[in-house]
């Protein structure tokens, strides 16, 4: 067909609710059900043949229920991510050549099979895999992937229309290649959508991709591979292995095909693949894209409105136990108004409920893994011994029966503590409480106090307060909010990432991010090419 298509105009997916009683409960349920029910076999899919990968088992368990095993998957050897890199080479001619228009209707019909019979799917193994409560799923597998493959849709075309200007006599074109190669996209446990996109969004621009999820994210990561393939995605465009990813990247790294990195995790594994592309020569320059951790802040000037503030650090911090890159993890309030908030912030806080989320009436689930209580068991023991720091709300952890980490506040008078510093991804926030007349003072030394530059909220009502805070901050956030939690960037609407140790900051589910994935031919075609060598100054 000879036709320029007009792709249709995304809006953001409609966020259900999940109330007592309704048909969209009963039917979360019941698919709830059926998952937990299932033993799953979480085998990799390369050339679009499932197989089990070669290395050790990992049982992939609910969180909140660690005796629950809802599959197994096993790490991928270095001869299964051979495969996989093959496949993708190997697919990678066809899918270039196919129409954008073809490409994109593979992704659009995964979002409205999403929006409509593979929600409940999604969803499910979102809750059963990684402890999350049906709005934390809702928000994530359901919305915010849609999202990111119909927008994606939308920007790619406003690139592929993106033209040079010409001369008289002159048509100059850009042909949007795909890169020569294959993407390398390695995707975090927490979110189910960022997970799909990073395959996703190269595949769109016409790449092929090796895909490793992360083990504890596998069952939704298994069922977005069969939703891409129930898209009519062909064999050998998105190849996904399992496991812990090491053998992988002994593969995947060294090869000279590969042409991109699309990231999304802890800071030190992507400071650990930057260097070894670094060391490395391939065909082109590696486009390497990551998204990683943060240390997000809410600062409060003294003119702010209680309410909305304590619902922010609540809801900033605690939802999904902490564990998404833009939690807030760091506050500072001004002594009067913490005098004000802070018996409530403590009892909502400790009046949070973690469990099992698939009883709906929780607030919370469990932390995603053994590794995860660990570490945040170990620096709560820190804070505890810390003489500058004071717990004033939870401060415990349990891991009986599920990792179950107890929202916690710690308030903290010395602002360089390692509270303020560092990531712990977990249901920790610290507050440093400074006299009003120091605000500025205190915004100058949030800004560089972590090494991060991710997501961050000012909480005022004097404007003049606000202006200032936005301008010392300006590099210490990629998502910088206005009397809002720092959390819950919707695509489209507030393009996501961060500078500094944060990433690359290429915001995942825009342009910005996609032209990453394209590699422009400038092609200039003369209609009457000159005949004669001489100019008009050599007589
Ligand atoms: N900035 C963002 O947009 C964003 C979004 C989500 C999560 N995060 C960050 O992600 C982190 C939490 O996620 P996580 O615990 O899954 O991160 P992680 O870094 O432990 O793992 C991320 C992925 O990398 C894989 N991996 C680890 N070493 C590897 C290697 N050598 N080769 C190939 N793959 C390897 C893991 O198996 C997983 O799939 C936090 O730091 C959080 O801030 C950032
Ligand atoms: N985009 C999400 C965070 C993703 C990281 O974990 C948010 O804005 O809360």
């Amino acid at each position: 067909m000879d036709a320029l298509f007009n792709v249709p105009e995304p809006v953001n997916e409609p966020v259900r609710g999940y109330a007592p009683d309704t048909s969209e409960r009963a039917n979360l349920e019941r698919r709830l059900g059926e998952l937990a029910a299932e033993r799953h076999e979480l085998t990799m899919t390369i050339d679009g043949e499932r197989r089990m990968a070669a290395g050790e088992p990992i049982d992939v368990v609910q969180p909140h229920r660690h005796s629950h095993v809802l599959g197994v998957t096993h790490n991928a050897t270095t001869d299964d991510a051979a495969r996989a890199v093959a496949a993708a080479k190997r697919a990678a001619p066809a899918w270039r050549d196919l129409p954008y228009s073809e490409r994109a209707a593979v992704f659009l019909r995964a979002a409205d099979l999403l929006s409509g019979p593979w929600r409940d799917t999604l969803n499910a193994a979102t809750m059963l895999g990684q402890s999350k409560t049906a709005i934390q799923a809702e928000i994530d597998s359901a919305c915010e992937l849609i999202d990111f493959l119909r927008f994606n849709v939308y920007f790619g075309q406003r690139i592929l229309a993106d033209q040079p200007r010409s001369s008289a006599g002159v048509w100059n074109r850009f042909d949007h290649r795909p890169l020569e190669g294959f993407v390398y996209a390695i995707t975090p446990f927490n979110f189910t959508a960022i997970a799909g996109n990073l395959p996703s969004a190269p595949a769109l621009m016409g790449n092929t991709v090796l895909w490793k999820p992360s083990p504890t994210q596998q069952l939704a990561a298994h069922y977005t591979m069969r939703l891409f393939e129930a898209a009519g995605l062909p064999a050998g465009v998105i190849n996904l292995v399992t496991g812990d990813g090491l053998a992988t990247s002994e593969v995947a790294l060294a090869d000279p095909d590969l042409a991109g990195i699309h990231f999304t995790g802890s800071t030190a594994v992507f400071r650990t693949l930057n260097r070894t592309v670094a060391e490395n020569v391939y065909r082109s320059y590696p486009r390497v894209v990551g998204e990683t951790g943060g240390k997000d802040f809410i600062i409060a000037h003294p003119s702010a409105d209680p309410a909305p503030l304590i619902t922010a650090m609540v809801r900033g911090a605690f939802e999904f136990q902490g564990q998404k890159c833009s939690a807030a993890s760091r506050a500072y309030i001004p002594a009067s108004l913490w005098s004000q908030i802070k018996d409530e912030v403590v009892a909502t806080t400790e009046a949070l409920t973690y469990g099992d989320v698939t009883d709906f009436t929780n607030f919370g689930g469990a932390v995603i893994d053994r590794r995860a209580f660990d570490r945040l068991a170990a620096a709560l023991d820190r804070i505890k011994n810390s003489s500058s720091c004071t717990v004033v709300a939870g401060g415990t952890a349990d891991d009986t029966e599920g990792f179950f980490v107890r929202p916690t506040i710690v308030e903290c008078t010395d602002p360089t503590h390692e509270v303020f510093t560092t990531e712990y991804f977990g249901p920790i926030l610290a507050v440093h409480v400074f006299p009003d007349e120091r605000y500025d003072e205190v915004v100058a030394q949030a800004e560089s106090a972590a090494p991060y530059a991710l997501t961050g909220s000012i909480f005022a009502t004097d404007r003049q307060a606000v202006e200032r805070a936005s301008h010392t901050l300006r590099f210490a956030a990629g998502n910088f909010y206005i009397n809002d939690k720092p959390t819950g960037a919707v695509v489209g609407q507030q393009p996501f990432g961060g500078g500094r140790a944060s990433g690359t900051n290429d915001k995942a589910g825009s342009w910005h991010n996609l032209l990453r994935w394209t590699s422009p031919r400038t092609i200039k075609e003369t209609f009457v090419p000159p005949t004669d060598h001489r100019y008009p100054h050599m007589g």
